[in-house]
């Protein structure tokens, strides 16, 4: 069956349909990772997005129920250039075309994702719609346009969890798949802020020694305070930032009392609530294979990124410095707070998918703790 991918500004990519049929709509955004394709549909960060790999065969290890990063698939549409129904996993229950059409997720394959790529990072990542039905180019840029803009959406109080839960599962191991680990033997009481949080981030606190309470987006800072945690944790999430104002106005009620530790969307909303300011980038970041420096130590890390938001590091100068560097577009990948135990981080050190060069940060975000109990 057809199918075709319009942007707004007009290019249109003709393909076939895979997956769901149907239309749908959202920012355009290339991810560079060579796998992990169901981490990404499954991470609540890509709500309201349409992804495009640009590794050139996705599909061939199938899907399996292990390897998911929420309960659902987030994202509005998915891109490739050449979909593979032979799949081969030992863990593989189903196909990626069965797998999307389950959720609903409209798919296009077949197209130029690198003449795509080269496009979105030429003139920017925009808007898109992928439809099996409506093959007009030109009503299809008119959809494509009126699709409101990534910036100004809070997109992340519409993923969040609806009351608080405790999260006891730690990271997979090959022999023996998730653990559950006990409570008691959990030394570290922290409320982790779910602006559309990761499982593999709950899982590396959890492994890390953290006893993880799990809260909504506008949960009270005076009620989690009531908890006397140890420290508190910012999640990842989609959408923009800035216009989510309680949210910051709740993190600032944490600041010089309690340790805070930030990811992605939670190091933005750090930012934002220590008094800076938040850019939209111009495609932004989204891989498993970008180059971090970690400044104070001068070493480089291979990281995961998800991104199209990021801290200007600048309208911070008087609270927060500069604490890790994205080597490829120099933008800000981490800042640290000059005098209090806050710090976060842009990138992803739960990886999923990614190397695991940026672990120790979960180690860090402990110590930190440990060091404030004493
Ligand atoms: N992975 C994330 O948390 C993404 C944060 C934010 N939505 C951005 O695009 O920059």
């Amino acid at each position: 069956m057809k199918a075709v991918l319009a942007l707004a500004d007009g290019r249109i990519f003709k393909g076939k349909a895979f997956g769901a049929t149907g239309e749908t709509s959202g920012e355009v955004v290339f991810n560079t990772a060579m796998s992990g394709y169901q981490e990404v549909l499954t991470d609540p960060s890509y709500k309201g997005q349409m992804v495009t790999m640009t590794y050139t065969q996705i599909g061939n290890t199938g899907i399996n129920p292990e390897d998911v990063e929420s309960g659902q698939l987030y994202l509005s549409g998915f891109i490739v250039r050449e979909y593979l129904d032979c799949y081969s996993n030992y863990r593989a229950t189903m196909s990626l075309d069965a797998y999307l059409k389950e959720n609903g997720i409209v798919g296009i394959q077949g197209i130029d994702t690198r003449a795509l790529t080269r496009h979105l990072r030429d003139k920017g990542a925009q808007n898109g719609i992928i439809s099996t039905i409506d093959f007009d180019p030109e009503s299809l840029a008119r959809k494509a346009r009126a699709i409101p803009s990534m910036s100004g959406l809070d997109l992340a109080t519409g993923v969040t969890c609806s009351a608080p839960y405790h999260w006891t599962e730690g990271l997979w191991d090959l022999k023996s798949g998730y653990p559950q680990v006990d409570r008691k033997d959990l030394k570290y009481k922290v409320v982790a802020y779910d602006f559309g949080i990761k499982l593999n981030i709950l899982r590396c606190l959890v492994s890390a020694g953290c006893d993880v309470t799990v809260v909504p987006a506008t949960f009270p800072a005076e009620s989690a305070l009531a908890m006397n945690p140890d420290g508190i944790f910012l999640s990842n999430g989609p959408g923009d930032p800035e216009p989510m104002k309680e949210v910051i106005e709740n993190i600032k009620k944490f600041v010089g009392k309690k340790p805070i530790f930030g990811i992605c969307l939670g190091h933005q909303l750090m930012g934002l609530a220590l008094g800076g300011r938040t850019i939209k980038l111009k495609f932004g970041n989204h891989g498993s294979n970008l180059p971090v420096m970690d400044m104070a130590t001068r070493k480089v890390e291979i990281t995961a990124q998800n991104h199209g938001f990021s801290v200007d590091i600048l309208s911070l100068s008087n609270v927060a410095g500069l604490a890790h560097e994205n080597l490829n577009d120099q933008t800000v990948e981490g800042m640290a707070h000059k005098t209090l135990p806050i710090f976060s981080v842009q990138h992803h050190p739960e990886a999923s998918p990614g190397p695991h060069d940026s672990h120790y940060l979960f180690d860090r975000f402990v110590e930190m703790m440990e060091k404030h109990k004493a």
